[in-house]
């Protein structure tokens, strides 16, 4: 068959793995012969702290993807070429060097993204060449799943109807395996066939990413799916409880795409139909996901803005007292266990139980009273899985100004999220060691305890664990107050609920 262009270049972004990939697949099909590339993209990196636990994933996980297309290729210098410089500059300069007809890529859906596709775009058809991108990182993307007035949901539950009706019962169709067309995979030129750049070389530490023992590339994503499939049935007795295996710890691995949604989502069916409860509250989890890349993609504002603009006229603190208290949240200090043990969660491991994720940020939003994007930046500059579709819906849910949000009048409490999900304080006493001698009753709010109770478990509040910086009663009235703003008004965003 003739193929469409004579060389192709695959540019490898969030979709880290060889198998069921649409960008390697689609070009290995339409290109005689195909170049791989990573590009490390200054544009992001360059704002990086030095020891980001995210790059140094990336990091391991080219090894494999490397190691893996050589091996495809069967050829000594097949592989991926991979650079440190700007995306902008570096795909147009490599494509011309390498006479590329056509650059394929995954479609990201982020603001950002979209800009600088747009602009390679316009250098590589200044070039005559093309970028070609595809649907990778989602089941239904964009405007797929619509109401019946062919509108964007803003609901989840009848989104996820949607959803699963488009579906069907048949599993999402996986990219067909890239083996026969392998061969095609071509040599790197002597002149770009250098070995993958070090961390060191592009000024970065590895963190404590290996202490983690994090598994990374599609070994590690199989490895935890290997693991979370014997546990799966159980995922909705389980998910809650931040002291429990419960969930897969597969978000990072979604981030990164070295592991692929449709074979998360094929899995999760086939199960499901089964019977499974647990698989079809995970499915769920999985939708979601979907729910929110296509809030973002369909409603970019967000990304900056309240979904729903009356909450943009919500009054925050301010101010040097409004920073301590952010300061304070950050590191741990807030003196509820259960936020501080889910920050140190976070700031140890780049990871938080989705639980500790409401909890934690609505306890900024709601008992601070500080503006939910200076959780969301936190939250971004912290996690291993961060992505904005996700992070950003996470923070407008919890700030109840996004779709399909807790309503504002929700508050969470504190105490009593722990009470119910680390009942016995085991993730407390986990991440807060200096309260593990507390007994199960008074670990949840250590202010109350008595005196003796506290002074036998070696506690001295002010001195080694912090006093409250808020008073639960007095915060929930002053959130109220402050969201007064929005009770009357009307759902002004247009989309169907
Ligand atoms: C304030 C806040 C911020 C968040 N930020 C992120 C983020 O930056 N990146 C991220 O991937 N998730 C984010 N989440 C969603 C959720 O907390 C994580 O996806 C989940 O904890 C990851 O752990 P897991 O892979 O073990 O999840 P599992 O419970 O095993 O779920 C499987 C997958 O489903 C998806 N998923 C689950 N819950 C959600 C959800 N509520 N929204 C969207 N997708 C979901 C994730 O891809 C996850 O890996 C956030 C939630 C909140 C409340």
């Amino acid at each position: 068959m003739q193929q469409q262009f004579q060389t192709g270049l695959v540019w490898f972004r969030r979709d880290l793995r060889t198998h069921d990939n649409a960008a390697l697949n689609t070009a290995l099909q339409q290109c005689n012969q195909v170049h791989c590339v990573f590009i490390f993209d200054r544009a992001i990196l360059d704002s990086l702290p030095r020891a980001d636990r995210r790059v140094a994933f990336i990091h391991a996980s080219l090894q494999e993807l490397d190691a893996s297309l050589r091996q495809l290729s069967g050829k000594p210098d097949g592989g991926l070429i991979v650079r440190y410089g700007f995306a902008t500059e570096e795909i147009p300069a490599l494509a011309a060097q390498l006479g590329a007809q056509a650059v394929y890529a995954a479609r990201d859906y982020e603001p950002q993204a979209r800009a600088r596709d747009f602009q390679v775009q316009t250098a590589l058809l200044a070039q005559q060449a093309r970028l070609i991108t595809l649907k990778d990182h989602v089941i239904f993307e964009e405007r797929e799943v619509l109401t019946q007035t062919g509108k964007p949901y803003g609901v989840f539950t009848p989104y996820m109807r949607a959803w699963l009706a488009k579906l069907g019962d048949v599993p999402p169709r996986a990219f067909d395996e890239v083996t026969p067309h392998a061969p095609r995979l071509a040599e790197r030129p002597p002149a770009l066939s250098t070995p993958l750049p070090s961390l060191g070389d592009m000024g970065f530490e590895p963190g404590n990413l290996p202490d983690l023992r994090i598994p990374t590339g599609m070994s590690g994503a199989k490895k935890l799916l290997e693991d979370f499939w014997e546990r799966m049935d159980q995922y909705e007795e389980t998910r809650n409880f931040p002291s429990v295996k419960g969930p897969s710890y597969l978000s990072v691995h979604l981030r990164f795409g070295t592991v692929s949604i449709r074979q998360l989502v094929g899995l999760a069916l086939q199960r499901r139909l089964q019977g499974s409860e647990g698989a079809s509250v995970w499915l769920s989890e999985l939708v979601w996901r979907d729910f929110y890349f296509q809030v973002l993609a369909n409603f970019p504002h967000v990304a900056e803005h309240a979904f729903k603009p009356e909450y943009d006229q919500i009054a925050w603190e301010s101010g040097e007292h409004a920073q301590q208290l952010f300061q304070a949240w950050c590191g741990g200090r807030t003196g509820y266990p259960l936020v501080d043990a889910a920050m140190a969660q976070l700031n140890q491991t780049g990871y938080m139980h989705n639980r500790l994720r409401m909890v934690a940020g609505s306890f900024l939003v709601k008992h601070l009273g500080l503006d939910w994007r200076w959780g969301e930046r936190y939250f971004a500059e912290q996690l291993n899985d961060f992505d904005l579709s996700a992070n950003n819906g996470g923070w407008q849910w919890v700030s109840s100004s996004g779709c399909d949000a807790q309503p504002y009048f929700r508050i969470f409490n504190p105490i009593n999220q722990s009470e119910k999900f680390d009942a016995q304080g085991k993730f407390i006493k986990r991440y807060l060691p200096q309260l593990g001698a507390l007994d199960a009753k008074s670990i949840h709010a250590p202010w109350l305890a008595k005196p003796l109770v506290l002074a036998a478990a070696g506690v001295t509040l002010g001195t080694n664990y912090p006093h409250p910086i808020v008073d639960h009663a007095e915060a929930r009235a002053r959130t109220l107050q402050r969201y007064g703003v929005v009770r009357k008004t009307q759902d002004s965003t247009g989309v169907e609920q």
